[in-house]
């Protein structure tokens, strides 16, 4: 018997990223992603289906079983934390930096700060090794904000060109780490589906060398 494999894809801009280098892999969709609420998508491979959910849930559906392998971003990794996942690939794609920021032409202020986030484990992870004292206030979006309403003294996020920042009156402090999006495999499939994981595993590294 041939062994199914579930692929969990993060939605919105890494999901444009990486299908085209899934099809390089030689796994295609066969429906329009746009036209259909399914969750669930069959591929032109019968033993590979694909599941489209948030980029923040794969690691969780790739950990518990869910899915057999995952796509996405190392910011999301870090943030999920644990050794549970194993992380054999860097896609290349959705390339762009975790930084600290705060506002343009100001200096971090001494003492106790505070910190507005989504990554907040990340966050306080960093403070910390840097023996700064912050407050992490967590926030969902729209982190930019936080510094001008007075919310928070700097922010971490992801920045890419940096125009979200400058539109924002802050500028990029520290790098905390350049991000990409990566494979992630569940540990249970890798030895128990082996073959077909570490096939898959294989075409997306061709597919990623081939665009170097
Ligand atoms: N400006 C950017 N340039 C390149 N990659 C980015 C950029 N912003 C985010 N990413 C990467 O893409 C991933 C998903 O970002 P996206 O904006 O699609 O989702 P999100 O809005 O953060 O997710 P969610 O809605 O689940 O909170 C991020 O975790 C990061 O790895
Ligand atoms: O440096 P830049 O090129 O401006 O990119 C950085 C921005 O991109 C991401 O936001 P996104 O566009 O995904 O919006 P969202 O986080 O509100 O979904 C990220 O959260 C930053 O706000």
């Amino acid at each position: 018997m041939t062994d199914s494999i579930t692929i969990a894809l993060s939605k919105g801009r890494i999901l444009e990223e990486t299908l085209p280098l899934l099809a390089d892999a030689g796994i295609e969709l066969v429906d329009d992603i746009k036209k259909t609420r399914k969750l669930v998508f069959p591929t032109t491979d019968p033993n590979v289906r694909v599941l489209i959910i948030r980029a923040t849930d794969v690691p969780t559906y790739v950990e518990y079983g869910g899915a057999d392998l995952g796509v996405t971003g190392k910011d999301v990794l870090m943030e999920h934390g644990g050794g549970g996942l194993y992380e054999p690939l860097d896609l290349n794609i959705s390339r762009c930096r975790l930084m600290t920021a705060g506002p343009q032409g100001e200096t971090t202020p001494p003492g106790r700060i505070r910190v507005a986030t989504k990554f907040v484990d990340i966050a306080r992870r960093y403070y910390a090794a840097q023996g700064r004292q912050a407050d992490i206030i967590k926030l969902y979006g729209a982190m930019e904000l936080a510094p001008i309403l007075g919310l928070a003294d700097e922010i971490v996020d992801i920045v890419d060109t940096g125009n979200t920042m400058r539109a924002n009156g802050l500028e990029e402090r520290e790098l905390i780490e350049n991000i990409s999006s990566r494979l992630v495999v569940n540990r249970a499939s890798m030895k128990m589906k082996h073959k077909p994981v570490n096939a898959i595993i294989e075409q997306l590294a061709a597919a990623v060398d081939k665009r170097r």
